[in-house]
């Protein structure tokens, strides 16, 4: 099996994919050694998938500082359907790399992804403040540009250094510590089925519907009242309908479970369009909370109770 990621080598994103053990790809892809193809941009990874060029790929979707990744979020709502099996919590931190020999008074571009500039936008205007800022595909993308002498520094995570024959001209240049990207694997529905429950899930989904006074509260009460923890919420339009637009949403619970199913048909009921993206296991960071649990009524065994005793007032054994 071939997975794209977000190349060329030495990104956050091949960082991540790599973190994933040959336990928890063989369980997500059926595959535990695939091989891995970096390919410029997300939304060629994500082309190469739905071509059948690879059989999954890994794609950054949201980062704690800069929010989320819109090429991901616009690629995942297209056609054929990609379902999430996996996200990957990566903390990022980064160097700002350069040719051997050149130092900072020498530095007058840099070059990063619109994340990684937006993640360190402040230590380079303190520290670099005549140099040009420049865009680039990814991170390791501006390594391999200043190897390849187009630009004078790389803003990047460390280990590009090595791929890219670069040396460290500063380290932690990053603006807010801590900082988490959230990357997703994705492949075709279909053969393997969906990942397990695990108890400790995350399902994500893009919903529309047509506007009308409270047509975004609706949506939300539908999940509100299912006692399903909304963990993200997020918009884009949707291009060829001005005024319409996705809204991405995540929320704890997996797709197999009766709260986040009902939410999810109460959505097909309710909202124009609605795409599941995937029910995953969640992924967290060292000493992140998990959240609140379900309410009153809203457990698992309360769902399956209710459904039992409907159930037996319908067939007339109950009352
Ligand atoms: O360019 C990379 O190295 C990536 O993996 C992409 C990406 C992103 O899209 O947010 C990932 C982590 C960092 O936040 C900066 C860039």
């Amino acid at each position: 099996m071939r997975v794209a990621f977000l190349g060329p080598h030495g990104t956050f994103c091949e960082q991540a994919l790599r973190t994933l053990t040959p336990e928890v790809l063989g369980d997500a892809l059926g595959d535990p050694e695939p091989a891995l193809l970096p390919i410029p941009s997300t939304t060629a990874a994500l082309d190469a998938v739905r071509r059948g060029d690879a059989d999954a790929a890994c794609v950054p979707v949201e980062n704690s500082v800069e929010g989320g990744v819109p090429a991901t979020m616009d690629g995942l709502v297209e056609t054929p359907p990609l379902l999430i099996v996996r996200e990957i919590l990566l903390p990022v931190r980064f160097s700002v790399l350069v040719r051997p020999g050149i130092t900072a008074a020498g530095v007058g571009s840099v070059a990063s992804h619109p994340h990684g500039e937006a993640q360190t936008r402040r230590w380079i205007a303190e520290h670099l403040p005549a140099a040009e800022v420049r865009l680039t595909s990814s991170t390791a993308a501006a390594a391999a540009q200043v190897a390849a002498g187009e630009v004078d520094a790389a803003v990047c995570a460390p280990v590009a250094a090595a791929h890219h024959g670069l040396v460290e001209l500063a380290s932690g240049v990053h603006d807010t510590g801590d900082a988490v990207t959230r990357f997703v694997l994705v492949r075709p529905p279909g053969t393997l089925g969906l990942p397990a429950p695990t108890g400790a899930d995350r399902t994500s989904l893009a919903a529309t519907t047509v506007n009308h006074p409270g047509a975004l509260l609706a949506v939300l009460t539908e999940i509100a009242v299912r006692g399903v923890d909304l963990t993200r919420i997020e918009s884009r339009p949707l291009k060829d309908r001005r005024g319409e637009y996705w809204f991405f949403l995540d929320g704890t619970g997996h797709v197999a479970e009766p709260a986040m199913g009902e939410a999810l048909a109460a959505l097909r009921r309710r909202c124009t369009d609605v795409r599941f993206l995937g029910s995953y296991p969640r992924a967290t960071v060292a000493g992140e909370e998990t959240g609140a649990g379900p309410g009153p009524g809203q457990t698992v065994k309360d769902y399956t109770e209710s459904a039992a005793w409907l159930a037996a007032l319908r067939d007339g054994s109950g009352a």
